[in-house]
């Protein structure tokens, strides 16, 4: 190991200290002996471990005096304390006592608890896994949940539906002399069903078939699996209904077969009311859309939710939609937008809003999501459909929300030259003209020797789309604010996967690194990004491996043409998406880029439709409709070889290095060892990194770790940097 490895590995190591905020609550308004009004605000965070090899989770309260209006005081009460072992949690809703779902191994066996803290007592740890009731806790994004009963004498989470213990068909029937249990627990077992395949719902989600909804009644000690959600329905994102007579939560239809649901909110759903008494289930919203994200009105009359239309681009602009839990009747709020408005409200791109969103006057809400390259703070009237930004002016490029309560926003604040940091401010009151006062509770170090800046490009008259003319795009560039001699800043392009996602202005540690050691980086948001508008995103199908490639060279062309670069020094670098247009990029420029990196890419679209959990997106990226019924047509597989990188595998000149994860269901690995075959046929320099454990994000800390420094090392050698 030499001093540049050691160099860059301490430079990995020092940003990567710098946690991300992942949830923020804020406790009820509590009267001080002298009559100051405060609440708490509970924070979790998260940071990598290099030592440890795990992200850990850390919590931190702070308090804020307030007027209800404007804060008064505010500060952190006490250090930050690592959270373990709990897999979820939740204060109720007065703040009295607390939820813990918690794993803990107990004699060698992996169990799970649901703990009722109150004040300093730990009330209850309920054995679940010992109860049997179901299998695991959900602990996901997508369908988990922990929510106290308004009365807070219930809770209610998702876990997986029990399954009957399968058993060989030779095996021996249990013995008189067998304890009680074992006899009961043998006669709950099946036979011929030990290699039954269950469906799952596909990346990041494996283990997840069945979901079901349980209910712990807190007095009675007891755990109901709720009755009368359909067969057919997977549900998840659930709470109580008002007067907690029952639970609304969004069902995904799992017949024919389950599709990949992460990243992939055109599944088709619905919102659902199931009673408590009799077991009545009731569809709340049309059975023809995709929908996510329900949340109800603090004067529990309305439920707003995110709605988008079924297959088509997984990643879409949604509605926002509104149920009237009193007349029962829906409305959009705010539609799909399809091009930019003049005000610059450019449609709403997220597949999940914050755990609450609404104004405390049950008139408004609040959405963060991107506007072209920035993270923004949006606020919607329900009555009018009208948006506001909150942050369009400010330098800073993210704007996350983290939760408001009593229309006291908590937000989580980044740049690419400066990592997270929390602030909290009070949104205005709906008629009036004042900006929001952000005060910061935790401040974070920026990076004074790191420069950023988002670039507008239009493309060229040959490159425009007919079907969609006009469209143009952006990039973020990270660089060095001080350029040490003209001409020779090397470049690493990165186009983002998706296709229809988005990179927005805010801290990306690989970026920051990689700028820290004196790389330029360019972050294309091609055609086809989120927050560009619905016509952006239409625009892509059907002209990947072309519109997207051409848009990010012409990118690249035009940033090379400031003096500072050193066009013999390019580098392109991606994931997923992004991997497939890394690989095109290297095959339709032969030489043009001397370094390429590719995280699980996708380098063969016809042969990876029958293998991915999302065969649809080849489909409907190729530019055809998919039918989960119909094998594509003959003409349907040529075109997604056609517009493959592996189409393009001959004219390739530039070394490649492929990271791969050996359970990635998404983009299935043999799609980056037949690219890898492809290129050590015609002899290509190619190396082949292989991270056991790892799914399509190659997220693990030692992964992410180990593939940094192996990708910034690749590009560095093949530029010929030392
Ligand atoms: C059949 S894989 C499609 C590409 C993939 N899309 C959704 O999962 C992708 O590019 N994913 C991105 C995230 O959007 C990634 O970086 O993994």
């Amino acid at each position: 190991i030499d001093f540049f490895t050691i160099f860059l590995s301490k430079l990995y190591r020092e940003l990567s200290l710098y946690p991300s905020l992942s949830r923020a609550d804020v406790g009820p308004v509590i009267t001080s002996q002298y009559g100051g009004k405060y609440s708490n605000i509970y924070t979790e965070w998260s940071q990598r471990d290099l030592e440890r090899n795990e992200n850990v989770k850390f919590c931190r309260q702070y308090i804020v005096f307030h007027d209800d209006k404007s804060l008064v005081y505010s500060g952190a009460s006490g250090n930050c304390t690592e959270i373990r072992g709990e897999v979820l949690s939740k204060d109720s809703p007065s703040g009295e006592m607390k939820a813990v779902v918690r794993e803990c191994t107990v004699k060698g066996e992996e169990k799970q608890f649901l703990e009722i803290w109150s004040k300093n007592i730990k009330m209850k740890s309920i054995n679940l896994t010992a109860l049997k009731k179901h299998g695991k806790v959900y602990e996901d994004e997508q369908f988990g949940c922990l929510v106290w009963s308004h009365s807070e004498t219930h809770l209610l989470y998702v876990a997986e539906k029990k399954r009957p213990k399968a058993e060989s068909f030779f095996q021996l029937s249990s013995s008189i002399d067998e304890e009680e249990t074992t006899r009961l627990d043998r006669k709950e077992t099946v036979k011929g069903e030990q290699f039954a395949y269950h469906e799952d719902w596909g990346e990041a989600l494996v283990n997840k078939s069945c979901p079901v909804l349980c209910v712990l009644d807190i007095e009675g000690d007891n755990v109901s699996v709720l009755e009368g959600v359909p067969d057919d329905i997977s549900p998840g994102q659930a709470f109580w209904a008002p007067g907690d007579t029952g639970v609304v939560f969004v069902g995904w239809w799992h017949e024919p077969f389950r599709l990949g649901l992460k990243f992939c909110p055109n599944r088709r759903s619905s919102l659902f009311y199931v009673d408590l008494t009799g077991g009545k289930c009731e569809q709340l919203s049309s059975g023809s859309s995709a929908v996510c994200s329900p949340r109800l009105s603090p004067d529990q009359c309305r439920i707003i939710y995110l709605e988008c239309s079924v297959y088509g681009p997984h990643m879409q602009c949604s509605k926002l939609c509104m149920y009237d839990w009193y007349t029962k009747k829906t409305s959009v709020v705010v539609d799909e937008v399809k091009r930019s408005k003049e005000d610059g409200f450019a449609g709403i791109y997220c597949s999940q809003l914050s755990p609450k969103c609404w104004s405390a006057d049950s008139q408004r809400v609040l959405i963060s999501c991107p506007q072209r390259s920035r993270k923004d703070l949006l606020t919607v009237d329900i009555s009018t459909g009208s948006v506001t930004s909150l942050t369009a002016e400010s330098d800073i490029g993210s704007w996350c929300l983290l939760n408001i309560e009593r229309d006291l926003m908590v937000v989580s604040c980044s740049s690419p030259n400066c990592p997270p940091y929390l602030v909290v401010g009070f949104l205005p009151s709906r008629d009036s003209q004042e900006k929001v006062v952000w005060v910061t509770l935790e401040g974070s170090q920026m990076l004074p020797d790191i420069g950023w800046q988002i670039m507008t490009f239009t493309p060229p008259p040959e490159h425009d789309n007919s079907q969609y003319p006009g469209l143009d795009f952006e990039a973020l560039l990270i660089k060095p604010k001080e350029v040490k001699a003209e001409g020779n800043l090397p470049l690493i392009v990165i186009p983002h996967g998706g296709p229809h996602s988005v990179i927005v202005a805010e801290w990306i540690l690989s970026s920051s690194v990689l700028c820290s050691m004196g790389f330029a980086v360019l972050l294309v948001n091609y055609r086809g990004s989120l927050g560009f508008g619905q016509d952006n995103i239409l625009s892509l199908l059907g002209n990947v491996g072309s519109q997207d490639v051409k848009d990010v060279q012409f990118a690249v062309e035009s940033v090379l043409k400031n003096g500072d670069f050193d066009g013999q020094k390019v580098a392109v670098s991606g994931g997923s998406h992004g991997g497939f247009l890394a690989c095109h990029l290297i095959g339709q420029h032969p030489g043009f880029y001397k370094a390429c990196v590719a995280r699980n890419p996708v380098t063969n679209l016809a042969s990876m439709v029958g293998s991915t959990d999302i065969p649809d997106w080849c489909v409907v990226e190729a530019g055809y409709d998919y039918s989960p019924d119909c094998l594509p047509e003959p003409s349907v597989w040529e075109q997604m070889l056609n517009k493959s990188p592996i189409k393009h595998v001959t004219q390739v000149q530039t070394p490649v290095l492929l990271t791969l994860g050996e359970d990635d269901k998404r983009v299935p690995n043999k799609q980056g060892i037949e690219y890898y075959k492809a290129l050590k046929a015609r002899q290509i320099p190619v190396r082949l990194l292989w991270y056991p454990g790892n799914n399509h994000s190659l997220s693990k800390v030692d992964a992410e770790s180990d593939g940094f420094m192996n990708i910034a090392l690749w590009i560095i050698q093949h530029l010929s940097l030392r």
